[in-house]
Order: C-alpha cells, then sequence, then structure tokens
C-alpha cells in the first residue's frame, strides 16, 4: 500500500486527502510540521506529500511554494481544492453549547494554525476579543494540545473531525469570515498517483526564468499560450533568491503536456531564450458540495 504524509492528524489537510483518495486505499503517516512531512518523501519513507499550497483568502503559502521549487526535485502529481469549515471547539464538560456568546465568555486561550486565525479575524474580534491567541503548527495539534491541557477556558479553531477525533465539543461551527474558504493541495511524489477516482481535468505546473536582457520577454511569453488560446490559471512572480530582483514566473496551465499546442508553446518561450522548469503535469480533483 502506497503510503502518504501529511500534517495530521485532525488537519484540514486529512479531511481533504480522506475525501479525494480514500481512507482505506493509501496509508497515511502523519507528522507535525511540513518540512517532515516534505523530507519523508524526499528520503523514501513515504511516497507522496500532501502540502497545502494556497488558500482563497489568504493566497499562495510562499514557504510551500518556495520549497517545491528552491529545495526539492518532486514534481507535483495531484491537485484538489478543498472548503474550509473552521469549528471553535473546547473540552466537554458535560455540558451542552449554549450559543456562541456564553460560552465564547468562559474561553481566556485559543490554539490554532496561523493560517486559520487569520481566516477567522472577524469572529475572533467579534466574539473573543479578550482571549490570548497562540499558533501552533496545524489545527490537529491545536485540537490535541486542547485535550490535553484539561481546561474548559482553553478552545481550538479547528476542523470538527478534530474535535471528534479527540472528543471536544464544538461551541460553533462554520466561524471563517469567509464561506467560499477554500484550500488548494498538491500531492507531490516521484512517481504517478494511482487512484479509483477519476479527475476532473489536468494541469502542468512550469516555472519560468526570463533572460535579463530581452524587453518584453513576459510578453511574449504570454502571447505564446494565448495564440493558441491556451488557459492560464495562476502566475505568479517568486524570488530567485539569487540575486535581489530577480523572479522566476510560477504559472499553471489549464493544458496537459500531452496535447500538441503545450509542448510547442514551452519550445516558443525557450528559443527566446527563457528558462522552463517543469513542475508537474497532473490530474485535478473538485469537490463537489453535498446536497441537502
Ligand atoms: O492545520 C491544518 O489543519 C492544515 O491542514 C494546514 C492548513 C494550512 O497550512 O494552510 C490547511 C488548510 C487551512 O487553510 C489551514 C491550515
Amino acid at each position: 500500500m502506497k503510503r502518504i504524509s501529511l500534517l495530521g492528524p485532525g488537519t484540514f489537510t486529512e479531511e481533504s486527502a480522506h475525501y479525494f483518495l480514500g481512507e482505506e486505499s493509501f496509508e497515511y503517516v502523519n507528522y507535525k510540521l511540513i518540512p517532515d512531512v516534505f523530507q519523508s518523501t524526499v528520503d523514501g519513507t513515504t511516497d507522496f506529500s500532501v502540502i497545502p499550497i494556497e488558500n482563497t483568502f489568504e493566497g499562495s503559502v510562499n514557504l510551500h511554494v518556495d520549497t517545491l521549487v528552491h529545495e526539492l526535485d518532486l514534481p507535483i502529481q495531484a491537485e484538489w481544492v478543498f472548503p474550509i469549515s473552521i469549528s471553535l471547539l473546547r473540552l466537554a464538560d458535560g455540558t451542552a453549547s449554549s450559543g456562541t456568546s456564553e460560552d465564547c465568555k468562559q474561553i481566556r486561550k485559543i490554539y490554532s494554525h496561523g493560517v486559520t486565525l487569520a481566516q477567522c479575524q472577524k469572529f475572533l474580534r467579534e466574539y473573543l476579543p479578550h482571549v490570548e491567541l497562540e499558533a501552533v503548527g496545524s489545527n490537529g495539534e491545536a485540537a490535541r494540545l486542547v485535550k490535553e491541557l484539561g481546561d474548559p477556558a482553553i478552545a481550538a479553531l479547528a476542523p470538527a473531525t478534530a474535535g471528534a477525533l479527540y472528543g471536544l465539543m464544538t461551541v460553533v461551527s462554520g466561524i471563517q469570515d469567509h464561506q467560499d474558504n477554500f484550500t488548494r493541495f498538491v500531492l507531490i511524489g516521484p512517481e504517478k498517483l494511482k487512484t479509483e477516482r477519476p479527475a476532473d481535468g489536468c494541469k502542468t505546473t512550469i516555472l519560468i526564468t526570463l533572460p535579463e536582457d530581452y524587453p518584453g520577454a513576459l510578453h511574449q511569453v504570454l502571447s505564446a499560450f494565448a495564440w493558441r488560446r491556451i488557459n492560464l490559471s495562476k502566475i505568479e512572480s517568486r524570488p530567485t533568491k539569487k540575486k535581489l530582483g530577480t523572479y522566476f514566473f510560477y504559472i499553471d496551465i489549464q493544458a496537459s503536456m500531452d496535447s500538441v499546442l503545450l509542448p510547442a508553446a514551452l519550445q516558443e518561450i525557450e528559443a527566446i531564450g527563457c528558462q522552463v522548469r517543469l513542475l508537474g503535469c497532473y490530474p485535478t480533483y473538485a469537490y463537489v458540495p453535498q446536497t441537502k
């Protein structure tokens, strides 16, 4: 059975991997920190890593993108986007949750992942302005701490599955500031992913370095895609980390390297002196909202 490393247990990463890949078809290996997730696949302890790469409201997780670009040579093998619904969890003390305001008054401290705290800013300001906030390595770790510390005045912002895992009470759920809160995850690893789930699409991710002395190079890169009607779903510049003011362009393309058009576009881009690095050509999976 293939082994997949991820931040867990009790995280959104885990929820999303179970949703898209199933709980039984792979062996999931939990780590507390993202560098350890990456490392396990680099050293062969696991076959794949699942990494959160972008959030609707927080944007790209630059640290993870940069690790992918600068420190690893592992291609992207799949991508999915998963809704992030955040719950306020605390120790079950036998009383039923009495609703947001009353329960919130008792809370003195909240643990959560930094991204999750950022996604609940308005809620925290409105209902929990008096509370001390502490960022930890993952939301699952936040829920575990709440259980371990055993104090009903300490809470976590985490997925509902973390509450179920550690027997915590849900004070209130769906507290993210924006209801359309999604995170994009990528699966990286040396070999192709084999899964029963049919893909919903295909993407290719590349890194382009422009030649320094070629005015209008970015324009030409974009036009190589434009006239072939190849759709780009993301373009972002990231520092090369070699010289101040020099950048890579990280580009997501809604096309496969198996098509005729995309390899031709990349050849054209290389011909003007750009360096092109392929970060992966992979299936994408779409979340299907459950109808009530
Ligand atoms: O801590 C978790 O639950 C995670 O899966 C990590 C993570 C992230 O790093 O962005 C994943 C999705 C959410 O947007 C918040 C946190």
